[in-house]
């Protein structure tokens, strides 16, 4: 993959069998955010072509879109929302409730109180902690439904405890069928995920 002249990314193999993870390591600038990019399709690259889930990594189709689940950089929360409307929007939108054959209230509830979101429930998402901003961003990315579920640095802003609960999220993610690829500097995450761990190293310039 080249940004402008410079190549950044050289070629890349790797399966990730469905319902495994995929943890994608390697220092800085060595190209972890712009390969999940490349497999979001946000990118395109310059020569070669990417396929994710059968499709055209690009493909823009509803459908196509439907199966992945992306969280690389920031989550795009409504400013006039709180956190428990964005699970409230989730979950009907997603049709989460009828799936889990309850009502989406108590999915709302459930949501709160399994990540310890509840306290904030009621809060603005700029009246959030950069880590309760990031733990709403994870959960709704874990908990849409999605075949293929990208997180570019899920630890990011996270402490001890809150890293330990989004390596459960995203474990619960896999164990209900998604399949994983996680962008991480964290030996923690690298540990509990990784059913193939691809190291990429920097390209000389
Ligand atoms: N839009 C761009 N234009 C030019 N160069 C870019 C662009 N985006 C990224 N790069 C370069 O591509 C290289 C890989 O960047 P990338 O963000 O993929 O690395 P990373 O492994 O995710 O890094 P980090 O761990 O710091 O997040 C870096 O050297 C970066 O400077």
């Amino acid at each position: 993959m080249v940004h402008g002249t410079v190549q950044v990314l050289g070629p890349v193999t790797v399966t990730v069998p469905t319902g495994t993870s995929l943890v994608v390591a390697g220092t800085n600038g060595s190209g972890k955010s712009t390969l999940l990019a490349l497999v979001a399709g946000t990118l395109l690259p310059r020569t070669g072509s990417v396929e994710t889930l059968g499709r055209p990594a690009h493909e823009t189709r509803v459908t196509a879109r439907e199966r992945l689940s992306v969280l690389t950089g920031g989550f795009g929360a409504y400013r006039e929302l709180t956190v428990r409307d964005h699970f409230r929007l989730m979950s009907a939108g997603w049709r989460l409730g009828a799936q889990a054959g309850t009502s989406d209230d108590a999915v709302v509830g459930d949501l709160l109180d399994r990540t310890e979101l509840a306290s904030v429930g009621d809060q603005l998402p700029h009246e959030l902690s950069s880590g309760e901003s990031q733990m709403l961003s994870l959960v709704s990315a874990c908990f849409r439904p999605s075949d293929l579920l990208l997180v570019d640095e899920p630890e990011q802003r996270l402490d001890a405890r809150w890293r330990a609960q989004a390596v459960e999220l995203l474990r619960d993610a896999r164990t209900s069928g998604r399949t994983l690829v996680v962008a991480t500097h964290d030996p923690t995450f690298r540990e509990a995920l990784a059913d193939v761990e691809l190291v990429l190293e920097p390209r000389a310039r």
